[in-house]
């Protein structure tokens, strides 16, 4: 299938200081070498922990930004080289809809005026329609067309992000990126929304990007998976490959944080040690080498590529064909693998009470029973 968005070696550097001249002194490498594609009707998850460049990544493919390096290709077009007719119909096609859609509805118009604004921006129903479509984008996103003539505050937190969808869905657009679109729900609501975005995305043939650090709710939704650390992706598989056997030390380390279906099934939970290093000023090599427990000489001297095996795994570890198997989800009554031991011996021991910001991984203490 024809892909409908295609990153290319994406770069995005800021400048994070600068002398009283105004020369730049420091960079944050945000985004450094990021490619992937998306095919259409298809979600890729782009996970990771806070400040890994997710929501740059985002930003870039919109071109709300613009990349120091790197393409990106939207439907075969190229997006730094659309014309101003070509852009507008672009952000006609790629919408986004956000963690907080209290924040992005305008409380002063009610829902009818909120959904008739895109309609008229992009000139896409003649007026007198206009209601008739209003009535039918509530509807699709299960919400009752009488609700037009109320104002976002009148709504919960889980309406209010239907009504953020239906916006997004009124320029009829082709690929949505979820930044985050169920962290700020309560949980009862989160499958609810979920839900909703996986109908919609049958029925209409979306594509989404979803950002999430989150991985119970990756799980429920993508169909893959690319994870990110310090700016580059250092795996990335189908969804289902990558929750049932991450290659990535990383990987692993954010998956053993999430709950198991099977109801005798135990996985070790992986504490990484010490602080995540900065964009800033990230590790020479392999970025995650100051955390890995598999680090050897050449991870620190040498940055590994992401490197793809025939069913499309790809893996930036020089170490992938060495590691102990994935065998993360333990039968409670057999106790760890020896291979298992070790590895979570080995970011045990010195980790105990540390945790990993912004994936929620507690200390854990491996258990034999
Ligand atoms: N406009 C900016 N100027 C300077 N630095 C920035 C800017 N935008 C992002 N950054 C930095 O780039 C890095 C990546 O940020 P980004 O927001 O893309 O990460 P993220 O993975 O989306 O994080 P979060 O999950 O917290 O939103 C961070 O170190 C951030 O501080």
């Amino acid at each position: 299938m024809t892909a409908l968005l295609e990153v290319k070696g994406l770069v995005k550097h800021f400048v994070a200081r600068r002398s009283l001249f105004g020369r730049a002194l420091a960079h944050v490498k945000a985004v450094d070498g990021v490619s992937f594609t998306l095919e259409p009707g298809k979600t890729l998850a782009l996970v990771g922990e806070s400040g890994c460049g997710k929501s740059t990544v985002s930003r870039l493919v919109l071109r709300l930004i613009e990349p120091d390096a790197g393409t990106v290709r939207f439907d075969g077009r190229d997006l730094l080289s659309l014309d101003p007719d070509a852009l507008r119909k672009f952000r006609r096609e790629a919408q986004i809809i956000f963690q907080d859609p209290y924040a992005s509805l305008n409380p002063r118009m009610t829902v009818g005026q909120i959904l008739t604004e895109p309609l008229a921006l992009h000139d896409l129903v003649p007026t007198a329609h206009r209601r008739e479509r209003v009535a039918e984008l509530l509807r699709l996103v299960g919400l009752e067309p009488r609700l037009a003539r109320r104002y976002p505050h009148e709504f919960s937190g889980g309406q209010r992000q239907r009504i953020a969808i239906a916006r997004a869905l009124a320029v009829e657009p082709k690929l949505i990126i979820c930044d985050e679109p169920v962290s700020a729900l309560d949980v009862s609501i989160r499958s609810q929304i979920l839900n909703l975005l996986r109908e919609l995305q049958d029925r209409l043939g979306l594509a989404y990007i979803f950002v999430s650090h989150d991985l119970a709710v990756v799980k429920h939704i993508a169909d893959r998976v690319a994870v990110m650390n310090l700016g580059q992706i250092v795996e990335e598989a189908d969804a289902g490959e990558l929750f049932a056997e991450p290659r990535h030390p990383y990987s692993r380390a954010l998956l053993s944080a999430i709950p198991l279906p099977q109801p005798h099934a135990r996985r070790a939970k992986i504490v990484l040690q010490g602080e995540t290093p900065s964009a800033l000023n990230p590790p020479a090599g392999c970025r995650f080498h100051t955390r890995c427990p598999f680090v050897i000489d050449r991870c620190r001297a040498e940055a590994p590529a992401l490197v793809a095996d025939e069913a499309g795994h790809a893996t930036a570890c020089h170490r992938v064909s060495e590691l102990p198997p994935a065998d993360t989800i333990l039968p409670t009554a057999g106790g760890f693998t020896p291979e298992l031991a070790k590895l979570v011996a080995a970011f045990s021991r010195k980790t105990e009470g540390a945790s990993l910001a912004g994936v929620g991984i507690q200390s854990a203490r491996p258990t034999t029973t």
